[in-house]
């Protein structure tokens, strides 16, 4: 029997100024350790939903369960990372510190705090690094201190927005196996949001395929390649082809069909 870690029910989400709900009515869920991608046009309100997923935002409808909890605020189960870590880090703060700084208020002793951001930064390959100040590392390097950050917390359930969009393309594909290497060592579960198909392909186990607003899902995608994964070798398996077109014209009909709605 699968264990489901994230249940969204029925969410709907309208923003108090637009003239109808983002969010129309979605509904999926994630079992324990699973890697999920949620893709869609621009503007489907990915963010909208990973925003209600982590307790950053209240639905207007529906709602969503974390290991059978109701997630009405953030919770110390779900680590968020954002696209723009020049926002998500604090310039002012080495490494350590930014990754130290959510731990301060869960009530660890120091060497517990210590061992948690020396373990999440060695995880991301940045051991060494710690005394570093953001402006002082690479846009990959900071990324990933934002990433060691959401892992010290421990979360159950990583929650990433566009993580990999911010670097170029050779960070990327290294991020994104960084990324991997960490989902299958610390069996933690993931949504990843992301508008590149041949990464949501590449990492997922399924893909969630969202409609245009008010938004529900379209369809999902089982992924099914073998693992692990190899930039080279599963970009070249004929399966990836097939389900990289699937899903490219997936998302084309999508956004032709609201291009043509009156
Ligand atoms: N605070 C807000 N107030 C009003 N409308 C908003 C607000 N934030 C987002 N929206 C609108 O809600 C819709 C969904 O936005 P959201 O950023 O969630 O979509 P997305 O699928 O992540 O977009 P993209 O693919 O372009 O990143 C968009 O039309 C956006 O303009």
């Amino acid at each position: 029997m699968n264990d489901i870690v994230i249940e969204v029910q029925h969410l709907g989400f309208k923003y108090p100024s637009a003239p109808k709900p983002t969010l129309g009515d979605i509904d999926f869920s994630v079992a324990r350790g699973e890697f999920v991608s949620v893709v869609g046009p621009s503007g489907a309100g990915k963010t909208t939903l990973l925003n209600c997923i982590s307790g950053l935002t209240r639905p207007t409808s529906g709602r969503v369960l974390v290991e059978g909890e109701a997630i009405t605020a953030p919770s110390s189960k779900i680590g968020i990372v954002f696209q723009d870590y020049s926002r998500s880090l604090f310039p002012w703060l080495t490494a350590e510190k930014n990754v130290a700084l959510p731990l301060g208020s869960r009530g660890l002793s120091a060497e517990e705090i210590r061992n948690r951001v020396s373990g999440a930064l060695a995880s991301v390959g940045l051991g060494g690094q710690e005394k570093k100040y953001p402006w002082e590392m690479s846009g990959g390097m900071q990324q990933r201190v934002a990433i060691a950050r959401a892992l010290a917390l421990e979360p159950h359930v990583l929650i990433m927005d566009e993580p990999m969009a911010s670097v170029d393309a050779q960070t990327r594909s290294d991020l994104e196996d960084l990324v991997l290497g960490i989902w299958a060592e610390r069996g933690v579960t993931v949504i990843l949001v992301t508008h590149d198909i041949d990464e949501a392909v590449y990492m997922s186990d399924r893909v969630v395929i969202l409609s245009t607003p008010p938004t529900a899902v379209h369809d999902v995608m089982e992924v099914g390649l073998a693992r692990p994964r190899h930039q080279l070798e599963t970009k070249d398996d004929p399966d990836f082809g097939h389900l990289r077109s699937r899903l490219f014209t997936a998302i084309r009909e999508l956004r032709e069909f609201s291009a043509a709605k009156p």
